[in-house]
């Protein structure tokens, strides 16, 4: 894969205008678009069809997170409507990753769709580790958590993970080279780290292993998010 293709662009916007135009801009020179939860919700599903017509490969990030039947409906649909990626939440239980990987694949099967990855996001990269003991009541580190959740999301037959640059390295050696990890929590060396708590370079990411990294704020917000996209491609190599 080429550096540049490991590269996911957050839209975190909230008009079809301002997500077609860094799609337009940006398109050269990163891998994939992230539709999240603000565009999803302001601008409905047809962003995915926009955004797709445009050529851009769509990351669909609703984390899906409901007993096993709700979840494997919203991932059917989620699928039809030609997401690349789609993710779930390793908390809702392994028979609710099963329940979404097994309903992808046959909504696949039935419509003759290319397959989405689907994968199991963790321990949110905006989670410090006193938040996790202290206020979410967790016991142990965050670690160990992340890598129990991944290991269980690759026996429930998910792809891989979404999952801090910080844990990469015991994921990768968890479950194996061809394990997929998304690595959001990506800051340019000396950049403003905003709500994320657990950090690094998207150079030190994609040394620890990451196979795609997540980046928002650092482009979308730039005045000159083709520069900062550039910029970020280089320090990954
Ligand atoms: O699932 C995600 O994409 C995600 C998981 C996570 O643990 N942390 C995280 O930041 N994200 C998403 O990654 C993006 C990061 O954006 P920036 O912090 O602006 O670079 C946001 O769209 C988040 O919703």
């Amino acid at each position: 894969m080429n550096t540049r293709d490991r590269l996911i662009v957050a839209l975190d916007v909230d008009s079809p205008e301002k997500a077609i135009h860094l799609t337009k801009l940006l398109s050269p020179y990163v891998g994939a678009f992230k539709v999240g939860m603000e565009l999803f919700n302001s601008v409905g599903p047809e962003i995915i069809y926009t955004l797709k017509k445009l050529g851009a490969n769509i990351f669909v990030d609703l984390k899906l997170h409901d007993i096993p039947n709700t979840v494997a409906r919203a991932s059917r649909v989620l699928t039809s409507h030609g997401a690349d990626i789609l993710n779930v939440h390793a908390a809702g239980g392994k028979e609710m990753m099963q329940s979404a990987a097994q309903a992808v694949n046959k909504e696949v099967l039935d419509k003759g769709l290319t397959r989405p990855l689907v994968v199991a996001v963790t321990v949110l990269t905006s989670i410090s580790a006193r938040a996790f003991k202290e206020e979410i009541g967790f016991a142990g580190e965050i670690e160990d958590k992340v890598v129990n959740w991944a290991k269980l999301a690759q026996a429930a037959g998910l792809d891989g993970v979404v999952a801090s640059p910080q844990e990469i390295r015991a994921i990768r050696q968890a479950c194996g080279p061809e394990f997929v990890i998304i690595t959001p929590g990506i800051r340019p060396s000396g950049g403003a780290v905003h709500d994320q708590k657990r950090v690094t370079t998207p150079g030190e990411a994609i040394a620890a292993g990451a196979t795609y990294i997540v980046v928002g704020r650092p482009i979308t917000e730039n005045s000159d998010p083709v520069q900062a996209a550039r910029n970020i491609v280089s320090e990954m190599n």
